[in-house]
């Protein structure tokens, strides 16, 4: 008998990743031939300076920008060959997003937003699962608020239910503490962790905070677009350390 198939321990993957802006003098080769793995169940940071591009490595990840060489595999997936249709696709129903700004609709209520993907999509909502990640986020009664009604930190937090509630093979989030005070950060760090934990959920992060890239399980540091090194079960004093020996 063949023995049962082992879940494979990287979520996403890229190799020989390379992007470039712009033609002749004027290029910028933000990302500059990048190999790295995502673990399935694990969160991981992506920290380094200004303009090392993190954000390109992450858009390029997740199917919103598409890389001028090098491969990307997002779940089994090999993403560089699909058409735009099959990535809308992609990042509709198997990737989940959180963005510095919470792009809630301000005309649907916080549960509303939470399921408008799935709505969108026309998949049923798993009101289980549903009630499992608004308990996990603490908007149990919040959840007939319009986003005006909502403090900064709740209105993220709404942002994340409604990445997580499809249950995505990879959450990427984008400085998704950027606009908050240092109380809601910590409820959103804390709810994304608990995602990992709790919920099995994978999730890719890039922030520029110390004290949020600790909570990850593995921050990896990009410098002039390739990966310059990496900490295991990270504190913001390690992430420090490594952030001005790589500077
Ligand atoms: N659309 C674009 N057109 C031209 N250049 C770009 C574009 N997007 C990014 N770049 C350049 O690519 C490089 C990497 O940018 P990227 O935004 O990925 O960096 P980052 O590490 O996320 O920076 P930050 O921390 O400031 O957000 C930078 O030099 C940037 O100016």
């Amino acid at each position: 008998m063949d023995p049962t198939p082992v879940a494979p321990a990287v979520i996403a993957h890229a190799r020989g990743l390379v992007k470039t802006y712009g033609t002749g003098e004027t290029t910028v080769r933000a990302l500059d031939g990048i190999d790295v793995d995502f673990a399935r169940g694990r969160l991981t940071a992506i920290m380094g300076p200004s303009g090392s591009g993190k954000s390109t490595l992450m858009h390029c990840m997740a199917g919103l920008d598409r890389a001028t060489a090098g491969s990307v595999v997002v779940d089994g997936d090999e993403i560089g060959r699909m058409s735009e249709r099959q990535l809308t696709r992609l990042r509709r129903t198997r990737l989940g997003f959180v963005f510095q700004a919470y792009n809630l609709v301000p005309t649907l209520t916080a549960a509303e937003n939470i399921t408008l993907p799935l709505d969108i999509a026309r998949r049923p909502v798993d009101r289980a699962h549903f009630d499992a990640v608004v308990a996990a986020v603490g908007l149990g009664d919040r959840l007939s608020h319009r986003p005006s009604e909502l403090s900064g930190g709740q209105q993220q937090r709404v942002a994340c239910a409604r990445a997580l509630v499809s249950r995505p093979a990879v959450v990427f989030a984008d400085e998704p503490t950027g606009n908050l005070d240092s109380h809601s950060s910590g409820e959103v760090l804390g709810f994304l962790r608990r995602s990992v934990d709790d919920l099995g959920q994978s999730v890719v992060m890039v922030t520029h905070d110390p004290n949020a890239a600790s909570i990850a399980h593995r921050v990896v540091f990009l410098g002039d677009g390739r990966l310059v090194g990496e900490l295991l079960d990270p504190t913001a004093g390690t992430i420090l350390d490594a952030l001005r020996e790589l500077s």
